[in-house]
């Protein structure tokens, strides 16, 4: 089966890798793309329409789902235009707040809704491990450090915020402490947290662990971003043959 895909955010840093790795597939098809102000682009052969005109465009072009890198905030409308046109959602936005966050939630009791923050695989390697490493390690310091390209909006990353939840999860850890200055030590229970925003960096994440006269560094550096489309247009086939529901990329991984 051929998966057609509506693509939003076309024109942007991710809208592009998508159609780069999408029109290179022969198992999707891209039926329309959007932007917000396209101004008659055509990315990789693919026309760029008006966001304006997203409802109209799945009504005629009928895609099975649509890959979103857009913000938060359009990224929950778009889900809930989806929700009511009865398409599959896969979304790699990150910097969501509760009530945006929660319309993707509800939009999962109508139609398949995937969310990733971020489609690289080898993240979703580091995610599985760093949990255990805290495990293994109790009473060694823990800091993370993300970095990214100096046009990336929200701080800490969307992944970041991902594997501070897992390093939280045996409750070792109850406070993020975010940058660090002043003349206090570190405190115990605490994870610093440091993002950098600098040039073209595509994506770094390390998480330091540190005690007992020895660190552990576990560190994944994306080298290009069409890791990060490729893993979207796999969950985006993956998710056409899937129920309404929430998923994740582990999701997709695993099969
Ligand atoms: N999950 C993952 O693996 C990854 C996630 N990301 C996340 O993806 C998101 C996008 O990142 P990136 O591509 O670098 O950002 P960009 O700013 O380069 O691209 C976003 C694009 O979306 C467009 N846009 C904004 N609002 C709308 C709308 N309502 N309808 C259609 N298009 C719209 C923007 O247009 P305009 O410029 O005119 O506003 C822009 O072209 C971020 O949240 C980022 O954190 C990024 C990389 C990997
Ligand atoms: O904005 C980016 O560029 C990226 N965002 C994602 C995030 O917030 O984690 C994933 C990746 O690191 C690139």
């Amino acid at each position: 089966m051929t998966v057609r895909l509506g693509v939003t955010g076309a024109t942007g840093r991710m809208g592009r890798e998508v159609l780069s790795a999408a029109t290179g597939r022969e198992d999707c098809e891209v039926v329309f793309a959007v932007n917000r102000e396209p101004d008659g682009e055509s990315v990789e052969g693919v026309d760029v329409e008006s966001a304006g005109e997203f409802e109209s465009l799945v009504a005629d072009r009928e895609p099975t789902a649509v890959i979103d890198f857009t913000g938060p905030e359009s990224a929950a409308d778009y889900a809930r235009a989806c929700a009511a046109a009865g398409v599959a959602f896969v979304t790699g936005t990150t910097g969501f707040d509760d009530d945006q966050y929660e319309a993707l939630e509800d939009a999962s009791e109508d139609i398949a809704v995937l969310h990733a923050p971020n489609f690289a695989r080898g993240v979703q390697a580091l995610v599985n491990v760093v949990g255990d490493a805290v495990q293994d390690l109790p009473g060694y310091d823990v800091e993370l450090v993300e970095t990214h390209h100096n046009g990336k909006r929200d701080a800490p990353s969307g992944t970041a915020n991902r594997l501070l939840e897992e390093i939280e999860a045996n409750g070792e850890f109850t406070e993020r402490t975010h940058g660090r200055e002043g003349e206090a030590p570190r405190e115990a229970g605490e994870i610093g947290v440091h993002a950098l925003r600098a040039g073209n960096i595509t994506g770094e994440h390390e998480i330091v662990l540190a005690g007992n006269h020895e660190e552990v560094r576990l560190t994944h550096r994306a080298e290009d971003r069409g890791v990060f489309a490729a893993g979207a247009v796999d969950a985006a086939v993956w998710i056409a043959g899937q129920k309404a529901g929430w998923y994740d990329f582990a999701d997709v991984i695993s099969e």
